[in-house]
């Protein structure tokens, strides 16, 4: 393996369950999507992503109501719209900061974050969530505050997860060599894509009795068989 100066970490299904994001993340948003946009339209940010979201749907011209449905389908659909992600950073934060949440992390993630850093490594987070929810979402973790650990997060404004182009961006925004840099996800499309960049991949199996025979990429049951 080449030396491995920077690694970069998906979150859902890599970092932290699945079954967080989809039984706890998404309805909190679901529930509150509607009156959220009713009480914050009037903030610049939120009418940039609803328009992005209509323009995204190809709708010329959409009423409050279509729009707050629209978002409603995706979250069903678990659409990865930049869009609908930013708005539900927006209304994550404030379940975050009420305490009704924190947010998931393997039991040996934290631990294995600290020794990568301790050994000179720089980590980032490469996820469809939204910076925002990024940022959020290590700060108010399950293992306390993480955020000190990342040099930097990058959502699908640099571009969807399956393209090797986002990669390649991220590669030259990091400031390394594509092979000095390994990729983490749970999905083997995003590590396909990350190969194609030149990055080094692994492949996040939490029940490793599901690794195919012929795995395209190096599996791993969890972070602490990673050997860097
Ligand atoms: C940043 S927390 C919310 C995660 C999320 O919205 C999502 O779509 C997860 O996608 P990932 O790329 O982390 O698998
Ligand atoms: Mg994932």
């Amino acid at each position: 393996m080449t030396i491995i100066r920077a690694i970069v970490t998906d979150i859902e299904g890599t970092t932290s369950s699945i079954r967080f994001v989809k039984d706890v993340l998404f309805p909190y948003a679901r529930k509150r999507l509607p009156a959220f946009i009713e009480t914050h339209v009037d903030q610049p940010e939120v009418q940039h992503w609803l328009h992005e979201a209509a323009k995204e749907a190809g709708i010329v011209e959409a009423s409050r109501q279509e729009i707050i449905e629209l978002l409603l389908a995706w979250i069903d659909q678990d659409r990865k719209s930049t869009a609908l992600k930013a708005l539900q950073g927006m209304i994550w934060q404030e379940g975050y900061e009420a305490g009704d949440y924190r947010a998931h992390v393997y039991p040996e993630v934290a631990a294995r974050l600290h020794a990568w850093r301790a050994d000179g490594l720089h980590l980032y987070v490469y996820s469809s969530g939204s910076v925002q929810a990024q940022r959020l979402f290590f700060r108010y973790s399950e293992a306390g505050d993480l955020t000190p650990l990342f040099a930097g997060y990058f959502d699908t404004e640099t571009g969807p997860k399956r393209e090797a182009a986002s990669y390649a961006k991220i590669a030259e925004a990091i400031g390394e060599r594509p092979e000095h840099i390994l990729f983490l996800s749970d999905v083997a499309e995003e590590l396909d894509a990350a190969r194609t960049a030149g990055l080094q991949t692994g492949w996040l199996l939490r029940a490793p009795a599901t690794v195919p025979p012929q795995a395209r990429h190096r599996a791993y049951a969890d972070f602490d068989a990673i050997e860097v």
